[in-house]
């Protein structure tokens, strides 16, 4: 089974228009309500192509409503937990740029802490756990430090796709079974800037030196970066137009996932991964499977 958890969920207004200035009263052509945030992303896109997924993470009030209910109604299983403060909304402006406004997670508790961890403890070697997203301020590293010794002591396939300090720290326990920067976020977690694939693939060595199994760099349009202690692959991505990027990133992860928990394959895995995050980026909703597999034959692959 493929867990993901989400800290901070979110339902994402999408707004489309033809031109938007900044500081006028804008009116929008079509407007959509997704429920979001990474890890609800990779559940609707595993669920698509075939996983088992359970959506877990925090959600309140009446968009934590919506989310769950509109979850449900895709056949995902739910297991949230509900905290008092109401989930976020981000707001995604499409017009001849991409704007997004993200909002401010919920102040997390105790309690809301030891309900996930009592989660993550019944996970075993057959389920994956997928963090995504942003991790909250509110929440105690000492949290970060026991979902990773769980994993750890349950054999648990980890796989992280989160800024910032925790995924130092959980490198600090465990080693995550995949992750999936892009090459800012590559930057950051090494602390270099990077200007090149080259350095790109220098570093994703340096990390599966380290213990993490499965590095993909993505680089939007370009493609993306593979990287084990086996082979090193480039991706291109398939062309076409680009309708909404949100969730291009989280799409690649579930591919990846969805391809390699059916016969652990990895470069089959990578393209299907490229493939997916492509053909959500083509779309304004997440990608289906019919859609990620018209572009397979599109994703080149070459051995670096
Ligand atoms: N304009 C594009 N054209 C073709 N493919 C794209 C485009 N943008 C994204 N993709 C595909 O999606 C994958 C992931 O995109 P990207 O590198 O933008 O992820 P990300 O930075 O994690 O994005 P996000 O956080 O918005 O999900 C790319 O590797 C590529 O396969
Ligand atoms: O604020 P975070 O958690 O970093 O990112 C949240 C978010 O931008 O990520 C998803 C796309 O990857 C969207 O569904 C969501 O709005």
């Amino acid at each position: 089974m493929i867990f993901t958890c989400t800290f901070m969920p979110t339902v994402d207004y999408t707004a489309y228009l033809s031109n938007f200035e900044r500081g006028e009263l804008n009116r929008t052509n079509e407007v959509y309500y997704y429920p979001g945030g990474k890890g609800i992303n990779v559940s609707r896109v595993v669920h698509r192509l075939g996983a088992e997924t359970v959506a877990c993470g925090f959600i309140g009030g009446f968009t934590g409503d919506y989310i769950e209910d509109f979850l449900q109604k895709e056949g995902i299983k739910t297991d949230f937990i509900r905290t008092t403060d109401i989930t976020r909304i981000n707001v995604k402006i499409k017009s001849t740029e991409e704007t997004e406004l993200n909002g401010p997670g919920p102040i997390l508790n105790e309690k809301n802490f030891q309900r996930l961890l009592e989660r993550i403890s019944r996970l075993t070697e057959d389920d994956w756990l997928v963090i995504a997203g942003r991790i909250p301020a509110s929440l105690p590293s000492s949290f970060v430090s026991e979902l990773a010794t769980l994993c750890e002591k349950n054999k648990v396939r980890l796989v992280v796709d989160t800024s910032g300090p925790a995924l130092k720290q959980i490198m600090e326990i465990t080693k995550p079974f995949l992750i999936k920067p892009n090459e800012q976020e590559l930057g950051e977690l090494v602390g270099k800037t990077i200007h090149s694939k080259q350095e790109a693939v220098g570093y994703a060595k340096k990390l599966v030196g380290e213990g993490i199994q499965h590095v993909v760099i993505s680089m939007g349009k370009e493609g993306a970066l593979y990287v084990s202690a086996t082979e090193t692959l480039a991706a291109t991505a398939p062309k076409g137009k680009l309708v909404n990027s949100v969730g291009a990133g989280d799409s690649l992860v579930s591919g990846f996932i969805a391809s390699y928990s059916i016969d652990g394959h990895a470069e089959n895995a990578f393209r299907y991964g490229v493939a997916s995050g492509s053909a959500t980026a083509f779309q304004s909703d997440l990608c289906k499977k019919e859609d990620v597999e018209s572009l397979l034959s599109q994703v080149i692959i070459t051995k670096l």
